[in-house]
């Protein structure tokens, strides 16, 4: 099994290009299946769970071609729509092939994802929210087994109010919609980029949509979606990320590509903090040194802080100057990162969603484990500041949705080698 050895005590200097999101890579390959014509995807982010996407798609007859940033999908002799357990388990975003398979065939077998570490996960409002266009639903052996009634060849538009806000329950929404007859209402829909950029996508398909980046988005279905050619935004999580590190080692970063009106609430934070982050021309730069003061936060959906920025932005409090309080609103157990930052040296203690932390003046590198895949790139910071080496073991967390994240780093002038 890889595993990261940082040898910490380097500012980062220079610039890193950011990629295209994972997670909106993840659903536009999914929307792919809406049509049988040929979509191209660029700035697609080199990363495990878009291989296990493609894996996943070709699996069921879809030719998928990958040259550089670049994928050709191609849903033309779709034969076999489902997904199965073997390559859901690895990824939760498989439950996006739900909705596109349904709106175009009017059949679907899914595998349920079911938890993870970071939380339970259910998938009850995707089905619901479904269930209302029309679709028959059972969950068998581990399976949503999903087809349209005797009869009926399309969805059919619904006015759908999810009980939360879900992200991927609301691009399943938006591609079933596309493709089905008549209107569809999403109420209480998620705000994040990748929806909208998903939109954005649908929309070049031939889709109608309006008021995509907002709570209520009204969709008019149509009868036949076409192929297109779409760049994927780029991924504010890892711009998210970097920010983090450079802010903690200290340095100046220009973070290319990088969007930061996506990444309002974390940049607030980042400059109360004390770093200096603008929006430039072509990206983000980012200069920071010394301590930063520690910054309480909580975590809530699209315009608010992140939850895939939490663990990061945690290591930031660790080493900050002060007392802060990191409250987790999104899930119920994304705290699993803090054992092992204790085992840096961090001061932390969980009561429930919360998290006080104490600034410590310096962690101290150690070998840890990395639980998912925000922590391990909490974890990845905290080793780039930490006396001596860190050893960060079950990488395979951060391979799921970083795009060469050590090259990038290494690029920056930190210490960081994988070792095989
Ligand atoms: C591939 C992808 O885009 N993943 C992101 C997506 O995950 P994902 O779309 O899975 O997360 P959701 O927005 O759906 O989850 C939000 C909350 O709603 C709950 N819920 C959701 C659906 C449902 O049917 N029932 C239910 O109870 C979840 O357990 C969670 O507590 O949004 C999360 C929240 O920003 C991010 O952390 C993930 O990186
Ligand atoms: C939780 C995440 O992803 P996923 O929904 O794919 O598990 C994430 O990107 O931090």
């Amino acid at each position: 099994m890889d595993k990261l050895l940082i040898r910490g005590g380097r500012p980062l200097q220079g610039e890193v290009r950011i990629s295209g999101a994972k997670n909106a890579a993840l659903p536009e390959m999914c929307a792919a299946l809406l049509t049988a014509d040929p979509v191209t995807l660029d700035n697609v982010p080199r990363l495990q769970d878009v291989a296990t996407m493609a894996t996943l798609i070709a699996n069921m007859g879809v030719s998928v071609e990958r040259s550089d940033d670049r994928l050709a999908i191609d849903a033309s002799r779709l034969s076999s729509p489902e997904a199965p357990y073997e390559l859901v388990k690895t990824m939760r975003a498989s439950v996006l092939a739900l909705g596109p398979l349904l709106a175009r065939f009017g059949e679907a077998t899914v595998s349920l994802p079911g938890g993870c570490a970071i939380g339970s996960r259910p998938v009850d409002q995707h089905i619901k929210g479904l269930q209302q266009m029309g679709a028959e639903i059972v969950v068998e052996h581990g399976y949503m087994i999903a087809k349209l009634p005797k009869g009926r060849e399309r969805l059919r538009g619904a006015h759908i109010r999810t009980d939360m806000v879900t992200v991927t329950g609301t691009e399943n929404f938006l591609m079933a919609a596309s493709l089905a007859e008549g209107e569809t209402v999403l109420e209480n829909a998620a705000m994040e980029p990748e929806i909208a950029d998903l939109a954005e996508m649908l929309i070049a398909m031939g889709a109608d949509i309006e008021g995509h980046g907002t709570s209520r988005i009204r969709v008019r279905g149509v009868a036949r979606l076409r192929g297109c050619q779409h760049r994927v935004v780029p991924d504010r999580i890892e711009a998210g990320t970097f920010l983090c590190a450079v802010a903690a080692t200290g340095g100046d970063v220009l973070l290319r590509g990088g969007r930061a009106d996506h990444l309002e609430a974390v940049i607030d934070k980042l400059r109360e903090a004390g770093a200096a982050v603008e929006a430039v021309e072509g990206g983000i730069r980012v200069r920071a040194s010394g301590r930063l003061a520690a910054q309480s936060f909580r975590t809530t959906e699209y315009p608010g802080f992140p939850t895939d920025m939490q663990a990061q932005f945690m290591v930031l409090n660790v080493i900050g100057q002060g007392s802060s309080l990191v409250t987790e609103t999104i899930f119920e157990n994304r705290f699993m990162h803090v054992n092992e930052l204790v085992r840096l040296g961090a001061h932390i203690q969980v009561d429930g969603k919360s998290a006080l932390v104490e600034g410590v003046e310096r962690l101290s590198g150690a070998a840890v484990m990395a639980t998912d895949l925000r922590a391990s790139a909490s974890l990845v910071i905290a080793g780039l500041v930490a006396d001596g080496e860190t050893l960060v073991d079950r990488i395979y967390h951060l391979d799921r949705g970083y795009d060469r994240m050590e090259d990038k780093l290494r690029g920056m002038g930190a210490d960081i080698q994988r070792i095989k």
